[in-house]
């Protein structure tokens, strides 16, 4: 698929920023990308979404020289045409940076490091790096993002909120006013509401400069609240090229994204019955940010756990499962209780408690290993220990279970889980851990957490360039934010790190969504939905949540490939 020239040529518009002509890329016999066209105008936030699976990222790593496209590929930067496949200086020279969805850091090495790698300079006869001139750049770029990461300590040991925040300051840094093209490959899936008010209030000051930004994301509402247009895949082609987005809602996104409306299967009366069995209860549990926590959590019920960053919710997960120490507290499941700070990973995963971790590719997955060894890792290293080794027929069984089941695609347990797309390595990742059969599921998920920010667009001025944002819109967004903060009624002042501010509420949780995507008919008139507020816990039933986070078909609550009924209670989701 090609551009019209006509289409961007009728008015006085500045020419494109970006041009992509007919991408195809593909893997073996895969064709992953079929004829793609995409145009990014100056001073525009541009957005690219489609299903897992329908080349985001591959157009992403075309275009910073990680992919070769077939011949007939044309990018042009500036009118400037690259050379393909595109050399990474070249593409660098000529403006573009990158935020990959692997974020792209090295582990070993610091923050600073990380920050200014291929930025360094050797200055002086000794031709030694200066240092302190180094901090100093870094500390702008960290300032005008509103975070701090300690430059010294080794990327490897940071939270993936701040591995996220180190990715996007080195993207930040070379941003030329006026000048170049920064793609955000789902970059913000790890931030917190906090940093991501920052992120979308930076990349406003950015495009309204003239620089340009191809935001990647799933979260279709942050699409509707930034972007200015945007580009949807489908199966690896362009079903709708550079739509405005002004006045688009969420289910048109969906509907245009999918080929067809999402069905709320609670309104088909398909809402799973009530779990019998004994609760999971946790009391006074203590450790990292955490001091005196109490949950109950119901046979087959989804409990969310939501808070402000540094207020301990997301160190829960960890602290239930052994992986990180805990201070005090009891964990009882079927009845017998277990002392939290005797925990460790693995007699946590023995006692039935699975840990899904943040952060897939360094910490849940190993990426040269294939889907069937991810997935039955944990059966596999159990069994060693065993009598009966685990065997070949019974892997086989539970891995193509999984896959049917979570819907990995392409649904072979030979794929390696690095060639997968970003979210079916995320299905591997809930497949390993839930086919422990676990009394007690925590993923660690970054879903959840909605930017609030009024909607807005800038619109063009009567020559045809983008409206600059005026502080006027600054300040209602900001004025929003704050409002959408502000506790409900009833609700009390945030308690102080680690405690729970509101009781988990029993009942189905409707409006809002811990994994951003949920099925929402916009015909209903479901209540308004619920803002997070400090401390506060949502309750969701499993099925509910599971059904949003598992692409194309609902999450079947039937026998596992052992027989087994899928685990209960879950913790969260994704
Ligand atoms: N190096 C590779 N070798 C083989 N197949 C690959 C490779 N990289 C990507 N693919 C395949 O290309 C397809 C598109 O993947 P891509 O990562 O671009 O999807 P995506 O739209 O970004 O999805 P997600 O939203 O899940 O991240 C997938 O089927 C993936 O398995």
């Amino acid at each position: 698929m090609s551009i019209q020239p006509e289409a961007r040529t009728a008015t006085s518009a500045p020419p494109a920023r970006l041009e992509v002509h007919d991408v195809t890329v593909t893997f073996g016999s895969n064709r992953v990308l079929r004829d793609v066209a995409i145009e990014v105008r100056p001073g525009e936030i541009h957005g690219l979404i489609g299903q897992n699976g329908s080349g985001k990222s591959t157009l992403a790593k075309v275009l910073t020289g990680l992919y070769t496209p077939d011949p007939g590929a044309r990018v042009l930067v500036d009118s400037e045409p690259l050379r393909l496949p595109v050399r990474p200086a070249e593409s660098r020279a000529a403006g573009v940076a990158v935020v990959h969805q692997s974020l792209g850091l090295i582990d070993r090495m610091s923050v600073i490091e990380n920050l200014r790698m291929g930025r360094l300079r050797a200055r002086g006869l000794g031709r030694r790096i200066d240092w302190k001139r180094e901090r100093a750049e870094a500390e702008t770029v960290f300032d005008r993002l509103g975070r701090r990461v300690p430059f010294d300590v080794p990327v490897g040991a940071l939270r993936e909120e701040e591995r996220a925040t180190v990715a996007i300051a080195r993207a930040l840094q070379d941003a030329t006013p006026g000048h170049g093209l920064i793609i955000f490959d789902e970059s913000t899936r790890a931030l917190g509401r906090r940093a991501l008010e920052h992120f979308f209030a930076i990349l406003d000051e950015i495009v309204a400069t003239g620089t340009s930004v191809l935001l990647i994301t799933h979260r279709l509402e942050e699409i509707i609240d930034a972007a200015d247009r945007v580009t949807i895949l489908r199966d690896g082609r362009v079903v709708e090229s550079g739509r405005e987005v002004a006045g688009m809602s969420e289910a048109t996104l969906t509907t245009m994204m999918l080929g067809r409306g999402l069905v709320d299967l609670s309104s088909q009366g398909t809402a799973p019955a009530a779990a019998s069995g004994s609760p999971v209860v946790v009391e006074h549990l203590a450790g990292l940010g955490v001091a005196d926590l109490d949950l109950h959590v119901a046979a087959g019920e989804v409990l969310g756990l939501t808070g402000i960053a540094g207020s301990g919710y997301d160190d829960v997960p960890y602290l239930l499962s052994g992986a990180s120490p805990a201070a005090d507290g009891t964990i009882t499941m079927r009845g017998t209780a277990v002392a939290a700070r005797q925990l460790s990973p693995a007699s946590a995963v023995a006692a039935g408690i699975a840990l899904v971790p943040e952060g897939r590719e360094h910490a849940g997955l190993a990426g040269s290993l294939s889907v069937a060894e991810n997935a039955a890792f944990p059966q596999t290293s159990r069994s060693r220990r065993a009598l009966l080794p685990y065997s070949a027929k019974d892997e086989k069984a539970l891995v193509t279970g999984w896959i049917d089941q979570l819907d990995v695609r392409p649904p072979d347990p030979k794929s390696l889980v690095k060639n997968l797309s970003g979210g079916n390595a995320q299905k591997v990742l809930l497949a390993k851990w839930l086919a422990t059969d676990p009394e007690l599921a925590a993923p660690r998920t970054d879903a959840g957490r909605r930017r609030r920010r009024a909607p807005h667009h800038r619109g063009r001025d009567p020559e045809g360039r983008l409206r600059r944002p005026g502080g006027h819109r600054r300040r209602l967004g900001r004025e929003r934010a704050v409002d959408a903060v502000r506790p409900d009624p009833g609700v009390r002042r945030w308690p102080g790190p680690g405690r729970v501010d509101r009781p988990a509420e029993s009942g189905r949780h409707r409006g809002s969504d811990l994994c951003g995507r949920i099925a929402r008919d916009p015909a209903r008139s479901h209540p308004a939905p619920r803002r997070g507020v400090n401390g506060r816990v949502i309750r969701q039933r499993h099925r509910r949540v599971l059904l949003h986070c598992s692409g194309r078909r609902p999450y079947q609550r039937g026998r596992t490939a052992r027989g087994r009924l899928p685990p209960l209670p879950v913790l969260a989701g994704r």
